[in-house]
């Protein structure tokens, strides 16, 4: 008797927790599709082979093998925090932070939540930048479960976010070591006699940018007004007329360096987590007047756009390719190498005239084509002792090849002829309204890496 009963009860007991079980797992599916929907994200099932997250292998900027780092809002919170990407996704990394996914990888338990910047992210060394960027790699891999992810709502469609910029900048330097830019540039402002100035093939030639004028890609920028000096000799007070674009890369300081403390050229690359691109506005009729003794000023203090998304040297590995050899080598020994390394990343400069918003492509430049290298730069910048800190950004100077220029100026020979702008548009410099967009990627045997894009749109001078 007793042992019926202690039977029957047994089956009542399974029934009913069977029966909790069922109705938990509909709740809980209504509940993830609910929440689907509340995003309006609906993942479809991938078929890249790479990633539960889909998207085009070969095409995308963002595969797996990428994992970039950046900060997003949500339309929802609006509150800035940093992300990842995947395909066209953007992964919330506080939150994974926050639900454990990052337990004992960093000495510091807090990079993300709260996080405004990167910073605190790049302060915690690259070995924690290694193994975040593998976490992340296994987290999404072919075989995860998207369920946890999307009830914790971690993925956001990149159409429905915002970025911002990556990193606070206290310190933005741009190098001049394109020599086919410097000669272009020298030759048009100086004449052919005097394009190269001795000094730059002994050193890496830079002036220190205004860091507060950097703006993330998206951001209209307002044409500059100065003084310029016409034609006639007369100076006048006026919107610039002679507006351009650089196309350039620019290196994210990951780590610090002490003041007082040269960098040594074999430790340099030590001290960079990755790679933006940026676009150095200039405003030509203004620098011709101002820069001499001391370089630009307000030619190029009044906006910089930067790409949202760090590309980390590790995922540019695969492209990382040996320089040329460097001729003359350069008399100081603080800037020899032995071996000197740079990346093979193809930039595409697009405009889109205010007349069609038409994207027509203007040229395509490569970084590998710089003549001094990044370490040289870095080695060269804090020869005096000056520090470097995290978050500072080098950039590469304006990227000139042998037949394809990173400027109008050179494109248009300041100004002498007109640039053909897709079908029925020409240029001399960037009008009212015009977009400027550049796109940059490293490719080989099927493996693209990209950055995305750093685009700005000219808003009109307040002096008109
Ligand atoms: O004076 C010159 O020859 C030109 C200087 C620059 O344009 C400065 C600059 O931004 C360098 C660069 O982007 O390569
Ligand atoms: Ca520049
Ligand atoms: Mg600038």
């Amino acid at each position: 008797m007793a042992i019926e009963f202690l039977k029957l009860s047994i089956i009542s007991s399974a029934i009913t927790a069977l029966t909790f079980y069922l109705i938990g797992l509909i709740i809980y599916c209504e509940d993830i599709e609910k929440l689907a929907t509340n995003n309006s994200l609906i993942i479809p099932k991938s078929t890249n082979g790479e990633s539960v997250i889909p998207y085009n292998k070969g095409e995308t900027d963002f595969p797996i093998q990428n994992i970039p780092f950046g900060i997003f809002s949500d339309q929802g919170t609006q509150r800035k925090r940093p992300c990842t990407r995947i395909g066209g996704y953007v992964i919330d990394l506080e939150i994974l932070e926050q639900n454990n996914y990052f337990l004992g990888l960093c000495t510091q338990s807090n990079m993300f939540a709260g996080a405004t910047t990167l910073n605190p992210f790049l302060q915690s060394g690259p070995n924690c930048w290694h193994l975040i960027r593998i976490t992340l790699i296994k987290l999404f891999s072919p075989q995860a479960e998207l369920t946890n992810l999307l009830r914790l709502n971690v993925i956001h469609n990149f159409e429905s976010v915002s970025m911002s910029l990556p990193v606070y900048t206290r310190s933005f330097t741009d190098f001049y070591s394109s020599r086919y830019h410097a000669v272009n540039v020298g030759t048009l402002f100086r004449g052919p006699q005097n394009a190269l100035n001795p000094n730059w093939e002994e050193m890496p030639i830079a002036y220190n940018g205004r860091a507060s004028s950097l703006v993330v890609s998206g951001t209209g920028v307002r044409r500059p007004n100065g003084q310029v000096k016409g034609t006639d000799g007369q100076v006048q007070y006026k919107a610039s007329e002679k507006l351009d674009f650089e196309v350039e890369i620019a290196a994210v300081i990951g780590k610090a360096s002490e003041i007082g403390m040269p960098v040594k050229i074999k430790e340099a690359m030590e001290h960079v987590f990755g790679f933006v691109m940026l676009n150095d506005w200039s405003a030509r009729d203004i620098q011709q007047w101002e820069y001499v003794p001391l370089g630009p000023f307000n030619s190029k203090n009044f906006a910089t756009t930067i790409s949202p998304w760090i590309v980390t040297i590790e995922a540019l590995q695969p492209f990382m390719v040996e320089m040329e050899s460097q001729q003359p080598v350069p008399f100081a020994s603080y800037l020899k190498q032995s071996f000197s390394h740079t990346f093979d990343i193809n930039l595409k400069v697009y405009l889109k005239p205010h007349q069609s918003h038409q994207p027509a492509l203007l040229s395509t430049v490569n970084y590998r084509d710089l003549h001094w290298s990044l370490a040289q730069q870095l080695a060269h910048l804090t020869v005096s002792g000056a520090n470097l800190e995290i978050g500072d950004l080098i950039g590469s100077g304006t990227i000139s090849g042998a037949e394809q220029v990173g400027s109008m100026l050179e494109m248009s020979k300041n100004g002498g002829i007109a640039v053909k702008v897709g079908e029925d548009v020409e240029r001399k410099w960037i009008e009212d309204g015009d977009q400027v967009v550049i796109k940059g990627y490293s490719e080989k045997q099927g493996l693209r890496i990209g950055f995305g894009e750093c685009s700005g749109q000219i808003i009109q001078s307040l002096l008109i």
